[in-house]
């Protein structure tokens, strides 16, 4: 019988819809606690360091507002080190980033950057805080990110989803495999497994099914599906599909 999955809920595109205008509107505070109170067992927020949708301020005002646990998303960066542990989250995901990028487009590159992720991890662990690297499916990035002292990975789920709705399926099919191989490994070593990026109702099956992911974090499909039918019911409709395709 697998473990629970948990559903972590990134409310940054609530943010993304404010920002467009400039107004107080729509509040990703409100939109965390909908969430909450639709059953999210955490919430995900990347401070990205544009800006471009969540805001210093935000991130406060989550940690303050909620009771389930805050996932901070962040690049790796000095300013992003002082933020985060002024603001205390229940865990922290690293993340590669450009500014030019429309999305997250890829994995950290942790086998790259051995020596400074040690550094900058032990701090975060220092402070009590659970480290995640936001990483693709290749087996060196998982060994590095174990290696560091990081407790999870995150598998970078956006290639897949690319290439089912490119209708690219005996690739996609390919990559769902490497993910899979991907989530064993790293249970192996003692890493705890979450997944995301890019996930809709029509994607989340295979990836809830594998038995080592114990968290789906989850954001812009669900933001889009509330206007049409609600926030709770969308989180409510993703879980219903995640908890199928467990069983
Ligand atoms: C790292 C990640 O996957 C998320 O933060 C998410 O996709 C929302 O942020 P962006 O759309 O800004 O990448
Ligand atoms: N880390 C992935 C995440 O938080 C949500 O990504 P998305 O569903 O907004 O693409």
């Amino acid at each position: 019988m697998p473990k629970k999955l948990r559903l972590g809920v990134n409310i940054d595109h609530v943010a993304t819809l404010r920002n467009a205008r400039g107004t107080a509107y729509p509040d990703p505070v409100r939109a965390a606690l909908l969430a909450e109170q639709a059953g999210a067992d955490g919430i995900t927020a990347h401070l990205r360091e544009d800006r471009r949708h969540i805001r210093d301020a935000d991130m406060a005002a989550i940690k303050e507002a909620i009771s389930i646990p805050l996932n901070f998303e962040m690049a790796a960066t000095a300013e992003m080190q002082k933020i985060v542990l002024a603001t205390a989250p229940h865990a922290v995901c690293l993340v590669p980033e450009r500014r030019e990028e429309v999305t997250t487009e890829g994995g950290l590159d942790v086998a790259g950057d051995v020596a400074r992720l040690t550094d900058y991890v032990g701090v975060l662990n220092e402070a009590g805080i659970r480290v995640s690297m936001f990483i693709g499916h290749d087996p060196r990035q998982i060994e590095a990110s174990a290696k560091i002292g990081a407790a999870v990975i995150e598998l970078h789920t956006g290639h897949y989803c690319d290439l089912h709705y490119e209708g690219r399926f005996a690739e996609r099919d390919t990559e769902l495999e490497a993910l899979r191989a991907g989530a064993a490994y790293a249970d192996s070593l003692g890493l705890e497994v979450h997944a995301g990026h890019g996930l809709t109702y029509e994607t989340v099956g295979p990836v809830a099914a594998m038995k080592q992911v114990r968290e789906l974090n989850i954001g812009h499909f669900l933001i889009g599906e509330s206007l049409f039918i609600g926030l709770g019911p969308a989180i409510g409709q993703m879980r219903h599909l995640m908890e199928a395709a467990r069983a």
